[in-house]
């Protein structure tokens, strides 16, 4: 099955546009974990129960897993994922861009390694640094296109001259994942949900890929601006699917240790009101 098969699977299951980001910091698991980097399995497994049901995909963050020597500890949080959650898609956040010889070890890290559907890629490198994952048959790979952060607006919203209409990056980014860089429907963009405009504008670029938007949550995005923005149906299945992605305001909704109801509770809350914002 492929990713997109998956995500469209997942959306249905579970009616959830939701991505459930899996962010671990230890500094902030409730007590009896606290600052223990030997249980950020444990932490992200039970984030995993408490929102199998309610998530169109789940996207672990590799550096958090990096950071605390953890990268097999992500090994085995997938593999829950697999057994917890077999319908939901796991987008491995990554953001990897390199020369196409490195790429290809990224890509192995990202689709052999861990097994991920999708990967989130930079970019700025050119084709030759994504068409490595563009091999794996039926796995996806999400361009940064316009990020949540203020600083993408130093390079994403510059206009390019010389290139015709003279897009700013972010739309000419769009505009080849749409077209020539998407070879075999692999190719995704990821876009901030704090920039609706911007959002509304790669939609109407990029009207079949699949859109990831981090951003709600934590980063204050309007969830239903969001939905506005990016969502155009799915009767024919034409238009690609919404992923809006949240961290730490779901694994995080409480210190205490019943971190993962309450995570589950925002979740809900979360996913029901991104679908009612879909107005069908
Ligand atoms: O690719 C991403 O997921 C990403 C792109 C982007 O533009 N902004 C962004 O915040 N992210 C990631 O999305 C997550 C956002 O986390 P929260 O702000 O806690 O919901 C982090 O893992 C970021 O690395």
């Amino acid at each position: 099955m492929t990713f997109l098969d998956m995500l469209r699977g997942a959306e249905q299951r579970n009616a959830s546009l939701l991505c459930v980001g899996l962010d671990p910091d230890p500094a902030r698991f409730p007590a009896t974990l606290r600052g223990d980097a030997s249980r950020i399995h444990d932490f992200c497994a039970a984030i995993v129960d408490a929102t199998a049901d309610l998530a169109i995909a789940f996207k672990p963050q590799i550096a958090y897993f990096a950071a605390h020597r953890a990268e097999d500890q992500l090994e085995r949080l997938i593999g829950h994922i697999r057994r917890a959650a077999p319908h939901v898609p796991v987008i491995l956040d990554a953001k990897r861009g390199d020369i196409g010889s490195t790429a290809e070890q990224y890509a192995v890290e990202a689709f052999e390694r861990y097994g991920a559907d999708a990967v989130t890629l930079s970019p700025f490198m050119g084709f030759d640094s994504v068409e490595p994952y563009l091999r794996y048959e039926g796995k996806g790979a999400f361009l940064l296109c316009r990020t949540s952060n203020p600083g993408g607006d130093d390079l994403q919203n510059q206009r390019l001259a010389g290139v015709e209409g003279e897009p700013r990056l972010y739309e000419h980014v769009a505009g080849l994942a749409q077209g020539p860089w998407n070879r075999n429907g692999q190719l995704g963009l990821v876009v901030g949900a704090t920039y609706p405009s911007e959002l509304e504008r790669v939609r109407a670029l990029a009207p079949s890929v699949p859109l990831l938007i981090p951003g709600v949550g934590a980063q204050g995005g309007d969830a239903v601006a969001t939905v506005r923005a990016a969502w155009r149906g799915d009767a024919a299945q034409t238009t690609g699917p919404v992923v809006v992605s949240s961290s730490r305001a779901i694994l995080y909704a409480s210190a205490g240790e019943d971190f993962a109801a309450a995570a589950r509770r925002e979740a809900q809350r979360t996913r029901d009101v991104l679908h009612a914002a879909r107005g069908v």
